[in-house]
Order: C-alpha cells, then sequence, then structure tokens
C-alpha cells in the first residue's frame, strides 16, 4: 500500500492549460469558508450528510477535513468508496467555487483509492486548481489519514466546467439562486 506506486498515469491536466488565478475577491489564506448551500450534502448539516468544513490554505489549496461515521460505511467498519468520492467532489469543487468564484459543475472525477478508510477516521484532503482552459478547470487532491502528513488514502482529480447561473434553475429549483443567496448571499452577489 505504497503511496509511491502511480496509480494515474495519464498527464495531468490532460489539455495544455493556463495557470489558475484566483478571483480578486477570493478568500484568503486561513479563511474558514462558509456551507456553500445548507441542503448540500457535502457542507451542510443534513442527517447522515458530511459535514465537511474547509479552509483555504496558502499557494491557493484549500484543506477540508471528513471524519467518516458508522452512516458512511460499505463494508463493515470501512467508508463505502462513493461517500469518499462525495468527499473529494465537495473538497474540489469549494476550491474551484471559493478561488476561482466562477459558478461551475463536476464534468469528471476520477478516484484512486489507496488504502482502506476506517470508521472513526478522518480524511485531511488538500485540494489545488491546476489549470483552466476556457470553460474547463481542472483540480486535484489528496486525502492523507487521520493527519495532515499522514500517509494518503486518496486522490482525486476532476475537470469542472463552468456554467451559467441558468444551469442550477433550469435544471434544479426554480428558486435555486434565491435558495444559494439564503445560505451565503456574498458569494452569489459576485457574479449575479
Ligand atoms: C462555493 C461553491 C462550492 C461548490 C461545491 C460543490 C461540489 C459538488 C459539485 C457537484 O457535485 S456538481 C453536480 C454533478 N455534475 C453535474 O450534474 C454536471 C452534469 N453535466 C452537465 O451539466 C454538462 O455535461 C456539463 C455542464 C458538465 C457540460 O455540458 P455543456 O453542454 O455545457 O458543455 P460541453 O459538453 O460542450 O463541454 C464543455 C467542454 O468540457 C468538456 N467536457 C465536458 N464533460 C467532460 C467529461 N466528462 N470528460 C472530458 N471532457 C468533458 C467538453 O469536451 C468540452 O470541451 P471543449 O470545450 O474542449 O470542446
Amino acid at each position: 500500500m505504497s503511496e509511491e506506486r502511480p496509480r494515474q498515469r495519464t498527464p495531468w491536466p490532460p489539455v495544455p492549460t493556463e495557470p489558475p488565478t484566483p478571483h480578486a475577491q477570493a478568500p484568503g489564506p486561513g479563511t474558514k469558508l462558509q456551507v456553500h448551500y445548507d441542503e448540500c450534502f457535502g457542507c451542510g448539516e443534513l442527517d447522515g450528510g458530511l459535514h465537511m468544513r474547509s479552509t483555504v490554505g496558502e499557494h491557493a489549496h484549500v484543506h477540508a477535513e471528513f471524519t467518516v461515521t458508522e452512516a458512511h460505511q460499505g463494508a463493515p467498519g470501512l467508508a463505502h468508496g462513493g461517500l469518499l468520492a462525495c468527499a473529494f467532489d465537495e473538497a474540489l469543487g469549494s476550491a474551484v467555487g471559493n478561488l476561482l468564484q466562477r459558478p461551475a459543475v463536476t464534468g469528471k472525477l476520477e478516484t484512486d483509492f489507496l488504502r482502506p478508510v476506517p470508521v472513526g477516521s478522518t480524511l485531511f484532503i488538500t485540494a489545488k486548481l491546476d489549470g483552466t482552459a476556457g470553460r474547463k478547470i481542472y483540480a486535484s487532491a489528496d486525502g492523507r489519514l487521520d493527519s495532515a502528513d499522514g500517509p494518503i488514502a486518496v486522490r482525486a482529480r476532476a475537470l469542472f466546467v463552468e456554467v451559467a447561473f441558468e444551469h442550477f434553475t433550469s435544471h434544479g429549483y426554480a428558486d435555486a439562486m434565491e435558495r444559494f443567496r439564503r445560505t451565503r448571499p456574498q458569494t452569489w452577489d459576485i457574479n449575479p
């Protein structure tokens, strides 16, 4: 279970990209990020949700923690892989949304599960932006077991695609923007 073993062999990002430039109003290092939508399975307060909290780190990184409870099992005593992928989707999406302040959705999410993640353990996830190419935003993350310098248990990389706000109102609830704003007014007023 060596973390040195290269599981992700394909080039990343897969296309030429521009360096990701954080938005002028992006929160700075040390900022504890707010819930982006209070009914979000990843960061909201729903029963059985992941209840993730994130903080902006140095060099446009976002640090997130996910504590695995009995509600998150796949095999007895072990986290379900799909929920681990969900935790990475949340951490990566948080990095994209907060640092770039661009509305975007996950187009592709790859995960490498390197070690089992037991109930009661906490994954310390560090997400970073890798590059942008027009509407395409590439990001990746490592999840370390039980401490910020623990062994890497999960790795992920993702493509987010920038969308217009109509994406949410036409495919989700018609009052999606009001729902976002009720949770977090300032973010959604940057790019109304
Ligand atoms: C502060 C905020 C914090 C937020 C945290 C939230 C975390 C959670 C985030 C989510 O879970 S989002 C929900 C899960 N994702 C979705 O529901 C997205 C569903 N898919 C879509 O709506 C559309 O497929 C999508 C908007 C992603 C793209 O459709 P479009 O018609 O707008 O664009 P298009 O298909 O032309 O793709 C744009 C580019 O991306 C590329 N692309 C899209 N999907 C891809 C894919 N899967 N693999 C590779 N490339 C892909 C596509 O090839 C193209 O490249 P080029 O510009 O070079 O031609």
